[in-house]
């Protein structure tokens, strides 16, 4: 089942046509977005979370037309992540973290111990209960990273999207990363749509991927299913081998056709 979908999407910049696209996001699955720079990976998760205006075609949420609901009600679905997410440097850790309330409460309206309940959860969920009273600014990446997570766990949004989560940090902090979203999609059904830039994570960590090229999917489904020599030289312009080590496919690149 999907749980979103673009429907004829077009998003035209200028005189210039940056993304048309059809294609369903499977529910409960990570969904890992690759292709080369510029492809238009970000475009797409801009406009499932209505961050752009739609040229034409229609993207639905859980069968809702997100550019009909209201900005609290679209927060409830969806939350983005984006590449170098800004967060007020000054903050406690715990505020961010509940930022995420705030399409549930309405002005002035005190936390409720529910409310307070989740951002605990939340909190040692993503690791970073004893970070609750640093500010922001004393971070790591990876740290900031997890904080952000957390605080779009608090949202309680039905599909979390983020824009290259792994960049800027050490390969044991991405694959940190990576292990906390596999813990949270597989214990609490969260519907992960991630852009990866390292195709080894995507073929480790996604169940399905959509795979970006010039604007428009290439292809789209299972790693094992789709990911060849072919699809690799047409769309990332590289020469690699393909090798099958403890049941999971290994990309090798050997050569660009640059
Ligand atoms: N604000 C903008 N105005 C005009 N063109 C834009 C804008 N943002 C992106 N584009 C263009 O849209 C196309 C797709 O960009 P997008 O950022 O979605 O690609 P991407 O696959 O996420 O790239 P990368 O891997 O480099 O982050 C590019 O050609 C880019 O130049």
């Amino acid at each position: 089942m999907a749980i979103a979908s673009l429907q004829d999407i077009t998003i035209q910049r200028g005189d210039r046509v940056t993304l048309q696209a059809s294609l369903e996001i499977p529910e409960g699955k990570i969904t890992g977005i690759i292709g080369p720079n510029g492809s238009g990976k970000s475009t797409l998760l801009h406009s499932i979370s209505n961050l752009l205006k739609l040229s034409s075609g229609k993207v639905e949420i859980k069968g809702h037309d997100v550019q009909t609901l209201k900005r609290k009600e679209l927060a409830k679905q969806v939350t983005l992540l984006k590449q170098s997410e800004l967060m007020p440097m000054d903050f406690l850790v715990q505020d961010i973290v509940q930022f995420g309330r705030l399409p549930y409460q309405n002005n002035w309206q005190k936390e409720s111990s529910e409310g307070n309940q989740l951002i605990d959860w939340a909190m040692e969920e993503c690791r970073i209960s004893h970070l609750a009273d640093r500010q922001v600014d004393t971070l790591s990446g990876g740290e900031r990273q997890r904080v952000l997570i957390a605080m779009a766990l608090v949202q309680q949004t039905d599909i979390l999207l983020l824009d290259e989560p792994t960049t800027y940090l050490d390969v044991a902090h991405q694959l940190d990363l990576l292990h906390l979203l596999q813990r949270l999609h597989k214990n609490h059904g969260i519907s992960i749509v991630l852009v990866l830039h390292d195709l080894n994570q995507a073929m480790q960590y996604c169940d399905h991927l959509v795979v970006m090229r010039k604007g428009a999917i290439y292809q789209t489904g299972e790693p094992e299913h789709i990911v060849t020599s072919e699809l690799l030289k047409d769309v990332f312009q590289i020469q690699a081998t393909i090798s099958n080590e403890s049941d999971k496919l290994w990309i090798n690149p050997i050569g660009v056709y640059l």
